[in-house]
């Protein structure tokens, strides 16, 4: 554990020891009237007692308590500082780190993990620092110094109270597997729930519409069901077995009240150092018993701890080329082949994109076209062939680097819970206010913001939804002209859009596209009439290329395609009686 807190803490794990050494003086101030309570009981058997006897004992409690806050309050303060701290750190750390990972990692349905990872994992390393750190560091050290000074008055009776608890640790030993699993299951659950109700939220639209709420959602259901099994069975292992370590380990007190005793029929030990021995005992097992609840959360951080590693060593994207300008540079897709897992999605795609061209993806659903300008912005790395920009292949570059040259607009626009200002600013956070609305001009979205009742100051709410869906687009239009970047993915971004939104939009990406390389994956053929090569994606393969024209003219798949939709814009819902 200390390990693992060593690793991120750095600089501030001098903290954690302050507050560790604050905790354990204030374990050994709070134990002192124990010892003045000799002194008294002492004096009072021995000889009498008057108040001036105990009057400087009493100054010395002062002090005692006195002490005992102050340090109470610093190991507090030092604890919390470090354990806040290194949790802010952790998880900034992770923040960053998942910007580094291929998106791959995030499809694979770990975003769940990676959200307790931040989330409940970082939780826990923060309480384990804060609380348990301490709280197990002085019930170690307090009871060892206890039974050294209980060791420097009498040998005999501090074996017979400290001889019970080897008995417990070992008993609480045996059952550490039995621990360790349920802890790990109910962790896992933890996850499983956290992923079930990102899952919930996010398609909470759709089951609305289907009427699927509460537990008619099976996975959240299930998964909510067994975190409440897994956290039940959990405590039920814990408290029977914590009960029963407190047990053994406290068994050493009736033996020093039954050998102790005889000891004093026997003139072997004095009344005072008998007493003295009940009492001091109490302060011996006191902090052994209050351990037994960490025992489990020693494993839920090292879950835990387990778990943030897991995230923080998926190991990022490499390039080398931290500085790199696509201004100008030819694209081409040299022979490349990918596939997701086994299964291949992608065979020998190999065509050039001239700077400043415009070159559209268009085929049959899942034919693989979006794959391919994933692979452009590396989400993924190609399994054979490569891609290049000028003379780099897109893996010799940092995936920051080639991502500050593209643009993309996909399918969803992700919008802020902030201004329409902050929203558009956000392809380019060094844009002027007057940049800003210049873009949201381009994109054919001033007027409906000036409409808001704020302006340019008007909050979108979560994900834009005080917006309509042409709306968020067209703000996602002026993000991207914003940002500039010389080459430009637009995914589907017409697709669901009525036609006076879809010609505002037409219009806003030509205001993007101009002199741009451009890449448009589009179902509507209509909108793409302009390319200056189109790419017919079918089964992971090119089936045809040329522009518009040649493309009819050839009369093959774009052509029946074309037809086809020609045909479909007349449809009808036709009732069946
Ligand atoms: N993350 C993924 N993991 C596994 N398979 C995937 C993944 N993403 C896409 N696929 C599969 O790869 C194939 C190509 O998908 P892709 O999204 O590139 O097609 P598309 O032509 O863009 O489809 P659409 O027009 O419907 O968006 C599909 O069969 C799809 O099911």
């Amino acid at each position: 554990m200390r390990n693992f807190l060593k690793k991120f803490a750095g600089n501030d794990l001098h903290t954690l020891n302050k507050a560790t050494v604050y905790a354990v003086a204030e374990g050994l101030c709070a134990g002192a009237p124990l010892l003045l309570l000799f002194v008294v009981l002492k004096k009072a058997l021995d000889e009498s007692l008057s108040f001036f006897d105990i009057a400087p004992y009493l100054v010395l409690l002062l002090i005692f308590f006195a002490a005992q806050t102050f340090c109470s309050i610093n190991s507090i303060l030092n604890s919390c500082s470090f354990a806040y701290g290194t949790g802010a750190r952790l998880r900034l750390k992770i923040g960053e780190h998942l910007r580094k990972l291929p998106l791959g990692y995030f499809k694979e349905g770990k975003s769940g993990n990676t959200i307790e990872a931040l989330l409940l994992d970082v939780f826990n390393v923060e309480l384990a620092s804060s609380t348990m750190y301490n709280k197990l560091a002085t019930s170690f050290i307090i009871p060892v110094l206890v039974a050294f000074f209980m060791f420097c008055i009498n040998t005999k009776l501090t074996l017979l109270i400290v001889s019970t608890v080897p008995l417990a640790l070992f008993f609480f030993y045996f059952f550490r597997k039995k621990i360790d699993a349920r802890s790990t299951a109910m962790l896992s659950s933890h996850r499983n729930s956290a992923s079930a109700i990102l899952e919930y939220v996010q398609g909470i639209r759709t089951i609305k519409s289907f009427n699927m709420t509460g537990p008619s959602f099976q996975r959240l259901d299930v998964a909510l069901r067994d975190l409440r099994d897994q956290s039940y069975s959990l405590e039920a292992t814990i408290a029977p077995l914590s009960e029963i370590y407190a047990c053994i380990a406290s068994l050493g007190f009736p033996l020093l009240l039954f050998f102790g005793t005889r000891m004093y029929a026997s003139e072997e030990v004095s009344l005072a150092v008998l007493l003295f021995f009940m009492i001091l005992s109490l302060k011996f097992y006191q902090p052994l018993m209050g351990i037994a609840p960490y025992f489990s959360m020693i494993r839920h951080l090292s879950n835990s701890a387990q778990n943030i590693n897991t995230v923080l060593t998926t190991p990022a994207q490499p390039g080398e080329l931290t500085q790199f300008s696509a201004q100008g540079l030819p694209i081409r897709f040299d022979n490349v082949s990918f596939s997701y897992g086994d299964r291949q999605v992608l065979h020998d795609i190999q065509f050039d994109a001239k700077p400043g061209t415009m070159t559209a993806l268009v085929g049959p659903s899942g034919a693989g076209k979006t794959t391919i300008s994933h692979l452009l912005a590396r989400f993924w790395d190609v399994d054979s062939g490569k891609i290049t920009i000028g003379s780099h292949n897109v893996r010799e570059i940092a995936p920051d680097a080639l991502l500050s040259q593209m643009t993309l607009v996909m399918q969803d626009t992700q919008l802020w819970n902030d201004t329409v200002m902050n929203n558009i600013r956000f392809g380019n956070p060094q844009a002027t206010d007057e940049d800003v609305k210049a873009a949201a001009k381009a994109a054919l979205c001033h007027d409906f913001i000036c409409r808001l009742p704020l302006g340019y100051d008007t909050v979108l709410g979560e994900n834009g939804s005080s917006l309509s869906g042409g709306e968020q687009k067209r703000i996602a239009i002026a993000r991207a002209i914003l940002k500039d970047a010389p080459i430009v993915i637009l995914d589907e971004a017409t697709a669901s859009l009525d036609p006076e939104n879809e010609h505002h939009i037409q219009q806003a990406f030509s205001s993007l596209a101009s002199s741009k390389t451009v890449f448009a994956i589009a179902h509507k053929l209509s909108t793409i009439r302009t390319a200056d090569q189109i790419l017919f994606i079918e089964n992971g393969r090119i089936a045809e290329r040329g522009n518009f024209e040649s493309l009819l003219a050839q009369g093959g798949r774009f052509k029946t395609f074309w037809d086809l939709q020609q045909k479909g814009q007349g449809w009808k819902i036709r009732r069946t009686k």
